[in-house]
């Protein structure tokens, strides 16, 4: 249970923000067709996918007519690396600037991603750019996938309480696009050109920042036998995803027992939550979840909204949800999920000011 003694962590500024290029779905489809009609037998059964999806625009750091080509791993790391150090740069800008501090003030950052790799790591690249200060300390984050949104806010939440009166920036951006491989005739990677898209987002969290969100608890399960559920398969052109079909069933077996243990531990019941804002895999497992929450369905207005305007942009995508409900005023206690490769569960109880 929580200790109602130790100090309370706050995210306060929490800024997104996405590259220039944007993808219509139907564009998308269309040019999907083009690419996997005449290769894959089954496409004409995959069609509805992209109206099924719910997602009408995603953002993309390339242009369009890049996906159509062969890149290797390089090339699109490299891309990775330029675009990702751009986008978090804005965000951590804006971040600063809506806290009202400086660059100076920030004592650690954790950078999340898994979507393309950094060493020396995307923090350390952002602090030359950013002119950070040199004593900073550094925890980059790479492999909770989609979970990592959540569980990023977790760990810096958890560094702040440790180490009250220091500020900590949290990043997370994924440029999802830039791993998808057009010579890749699988299903996994027809569903993913319906789903991913690119964002990012960055928050200051520390116990001084009483003016943002206050961080009540969080937890993670990661369940037994599940490694084969998300993933990377890294292959010679790039990484290749790796995401079951079974994910909505996953859901509606085991995430129930999961929250409830969370639930229990902190002192909670679903009737204490106002808001459901998870992150949003995709259309049937934010159905899963709405089951899960006992809501009506189509009960996670903000998670919907945001998969339709920005697709599912992996571990930031949650911010995104954070950052919609707190624009239209929503306040009071919040239930935050999401789900990533372990395969892992992560719960967040944020109480919106
Ligand atoms: C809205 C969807 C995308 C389409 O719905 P639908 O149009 O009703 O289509 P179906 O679900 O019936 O699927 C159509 C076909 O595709 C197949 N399929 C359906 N998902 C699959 C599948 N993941 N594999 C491989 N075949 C499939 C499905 O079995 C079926 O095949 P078939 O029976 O032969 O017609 C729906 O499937 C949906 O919401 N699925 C949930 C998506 C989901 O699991 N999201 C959470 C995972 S997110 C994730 O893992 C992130 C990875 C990631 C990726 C990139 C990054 O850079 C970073 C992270």
């Amino acid at each position: 249970m929580t200790d109602t003694n130790r100090p309370v962590a706050h995210m306060a500024g929490l800024t997104v923000a996405n590259p220039d290029h944007v993808l219509e779905q139907a564009e998308v489809a269309r040019r999907a067709g083009e690419l996997f009609g005449g290769a894959l037998a089954s496409f004409d059964r995959l069609r509805p996918v992209y109206e099924n999806a719910a997602i009408d625009t995603r953002y993309s750091c390339v242009p369009i007519d890049w996906y159509q080509e062969a890149h290797g791993f390089g090339a699109r790391n490299d891309l990775y690396i330029r675009n990702a150090v751009d986008l978090l740069e804005k965000a951590a800008r804006g971040a600063l600037e809506k806290a009202e501090m400086t660059a100076d003030q920030i004592d650690g950052v954790v950078a999340v991603s898994t979507s393309g790799i950094a060493t020396p790591s995307l923090d350390a690249l952002l602090m030359e750019r950013m002119n950070l200060r040199r004593d900073m300390q550094r925890l980059p984050v790479f492999g909770l996938g989609c979970a990592g949104g959540v569980l990023g806010l977790a760990r810096a939440a958890q560094m702040a309480m440790s180490q009250p009166g220091k500020t900590y920036l949290l990043l997370v951006v994924e440029l999802c696009g830039l791993t998808f491989r057009s010579r890749d005739y699988s299903k996994s990677n027809v569903i993913a050109t319906a789903l991913f898209g690119d964002g990012a987002a960055a928050a200051l969290v520390g116990t001084h920042l009483t003016s943002g969100a206050a961080v009540h608890s969080f937890a993670e399960h990661t369940w037994r036998d599940t490694l084969d559920v998300m993933g990377w398969d890294v292959t010679d052109d790039g990484l290749s995803v790796i995401f079951s079909r079974d994910i909505p069933t996953h859901v509606r077996a085991r995430m129930g027992a999961a929250l409830g243990s969370y639930l229990a531990r902190e002192g909670l019941n679903l009737d204490d939550f106002r808001h459901f804002l998870s992150h949003p895999g995709g259309a049937k497992v934010l159905d899963a979840l709405e089951e899960i929450f006992g809501l009506a369905p189509g009960g996670m207005a903000h998670s919907r909204r945001v998969l339709a305007q920005f697709g599912n942009m992996s571990a930031a995508t949650v911010l995104f949800v954070v950052r919609a409900a707190m624009d239209d005023g929503l306040h009071g206690r919040a239930l935050l999920s999401t789900l990533g490769p372990g395969f892992t569960a992560g719960f967040l109880t944020l109480d919106l000011p």
